[in-house]
């Protein structure tokens, strides 16, 4: 399979060396100050993008892969607020976009144990549920985008809690995400439910980012052979 890079960063050249394991080509890099453009045929030959840049940058990126009818597989955290935006392109210009806010398969499982564990906490009111992320220094958003789907997770099951707030609760209906930035941390995601006489937690640490690049390599091959809006709960049946 052709794929194209778009950010070579930290993923972007994590993912490389797993493509490449994988008997995949890479017909394109397209970072800051690559030579590589959109506009090359190199570019418009991928069979998939993977595009792991920064917030701001995202969306351009996949505007741009709609215009090459390039199927794009994004990682990329804090650019939410153009979702609908992207899955109505998806659902009206036919256009194939793959996102997760966690590629790796360890933290789609931590994500299914956290709604599970939510929905047997919902009517255990002496509880309450605070979570803590803990990620390297060069990391530009916070809470992380995995954090942010493991707040919606429980908002989705437990009916006394409707928001997130960054460091502490406004009300008692937000769950508080402590945000920590220290030295190359890849990602350390803890959920503690608390009670005057007790403490349950479950946790995710990455190892490094391999996790993150298989699963995002694993989405693009899927991404190659199915059409429109796709997540991780696609390509894992969960
Ligand atoms: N969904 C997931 O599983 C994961 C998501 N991430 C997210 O991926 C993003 C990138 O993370 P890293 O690779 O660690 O960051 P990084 O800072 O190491 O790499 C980002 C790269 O994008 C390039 N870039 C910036 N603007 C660009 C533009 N307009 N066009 C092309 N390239 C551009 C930068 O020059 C840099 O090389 C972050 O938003 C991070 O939160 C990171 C790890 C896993
Ligand atoms: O920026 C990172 O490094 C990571 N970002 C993603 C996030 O915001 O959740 C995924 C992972 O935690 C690493």
């Amino acid at each position: 399979m052709k794929i194209a890079l778009i950010g070579y960063g930290k993923m972007g050249q994590e993912i490389e060396k797993i493509a490449l394991d994988r008997g995949h080509e890479i017909v394109s890099k397209i970072d800051i100050s690559s030579k590589d453009s959109f506009a090359d045929d190199a570019f418009k030959s991928a069979n998939v993008a993977i595009e792991f840049t920064r917030p701001e940058a995202a969306y351009d990126n996949y505007m741009k892969c709609f215009e090459a009818n390039v199927p794009v597989v994004s990682g990329t955290t804090g650019w939410l607020d153009k979702l609908t935006d992207i899955q109505d392109r998806c659902k009206n210009d036919k256009q194939t976009f793959f996102y997760a806010s966690n590629f790796s398969l360890g933290v789609n499982i931590f994500f299914e144990l956290n709604k599970q564990l939510a929905r047997i906490m919902n009517k255990m009111e002496e509880y309450n549920v605070s979570m803590e992320e803990v990620h390297h220094t060069q990391k530009l958003d916070a809470p992380s985008g995995t954090a942010i789907t493991l707040a919606e997770g429980i908002i989705d099951n437990v009916d006394g809690k409707t928001d997130w707030k960054l460091d502490k609760e406004e009300n008692t209906s937000d769950i508080a995400i402590k945000a920590i930035r220290e030295g190359q941390v890849p990602g350390i995601h803890t959920i503690k439910y608390e009670s005057s006489v007790d403490e349950i937690i479950i946790h995710h640490s990455a190892k490094s980012r391999k996790g993150f690049a298989l699963g995002a390599v694993l989405a693009a091959e899927f991404a190659a052979k199915n059409n429109g809006y796709l997540t991780m709960n696609d390509l894992l049946n969960f």
